[in-house]
């Protein structure tokens, strides 16, 4: 039903009211990723990222996640390759997790949930001349998915966590500079799964080519901890409400096929 349903159904999700019109709602995100229906195909390539931390401008809290923002102006911070036609420009990377580090990711791996999950945004600027324009289109979006464990410290995450605390409340931002999105992703880019799916926050259009890897990053419980003190309220609000399970309830794959860069 909810694959034909011009609604999206059971958004359980307290963070935006439902049911929400959705351009044809049959190919939603998140969604479980079940590896053994999964069809490898020998024609992806492997990704091909080009990050320039100078592009790197500022930390914000929109009341959802926190996004780190770059400078999309030009083709200085790109992906290609992978299942993608185009190049795509980085206009920002954000993250989802939850209040335990039992559950927190969106999409799932044969079930299996991750505390959290890092999601770079990209658009492409070789059909397209704004990310506005490219949110509304088929082939506008790509957004790497790398999944978070908790284990060891992370050393590149350390610069961007002991940024937070400054971007508490919603709508608060401050500069963020010289940042290396590269050093999030797992050292090999080369084995990821792909499908079409949609952004998983309001306008939840269904723009986006999904490429989620299969190796994890692992970040510190410590580190997490940091991301469960912002918040999702302003300053001035009455109740403030710590900012945990941001994520998205899974949604059908309606039939969509999910292909592997491996074997
Ligand atoms: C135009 O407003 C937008 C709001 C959110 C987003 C994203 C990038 C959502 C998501 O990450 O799921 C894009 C545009
Ligand atoms: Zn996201």
């Amino acid at each position: 039903a909810a694959c034909s349903s011009k609604y999206v159904l059971s958004q359980m999700h307290p963070m935006w009211q439902e049911p929400l019109p959705i351009p044809g709602g049959d190919r939603q995100s998140p969604i479980d990723i079940v590896v053994r229906k999964s069809v490898y195909d020998s024609e992806l390539k492997p990704l091909v990222t080009d990050y320039d931390p100078q592009t790197c401008q500022q930390i914000w809290n929109n009341g959802y996640s926190f996004l780190v923002e770059y400078d999309d102006t030009t083709d200085k911070s790109t992906v290609k390759g992978g299942p993608l036609q185009d190049k795509y420009r980085l206009c920002q990377f954000h993250f989802h997790w939850g209040e335990s580090n039992a559950w927190g990711s969106e999409h799932t791996v044969d079930r299996k949930l991750f505390s959290a999950e890092l999601h770079l945004v990209h658009w492409n600027s070789d059909k397209y001349s704004l990310f506005e324009e490219a949110v509304m289109e088929e082939n506008g979006l790509a957004v790497i998915g790398v999944f978070l464990k908790v284990g060891k410290r992370h050393e590149g995450l350390q610069k961007l966590v002991d940024a937070l605390p400054a971007i508490r409340h919603k709508n608060s931002v401050v500069d963020f500079n010289r940042f290396d999105p590269a050093c999030l992703l797992p050292s090999n880019t080369d084995d990821y799964w792909t499908y079409h799916g949609s952004l998983t926050t309001p306008p939840l259009t269904e723009s986006v080519t999904w490429m989620v890897m299969k190796q994890h990053i692992e970040v510190s419980h410590d580190q997490l901890a940091v991301f469960r003190s912002l918040l999702f309220t302003s300053a001035d609000e009455e109740v403030q409400k710590g900012m945990v399970n941001n994520f998205r309830v899974q949604q059908s794959q309606c039939g969509r096929t999910v292909r592997s860069s491996f074997s």
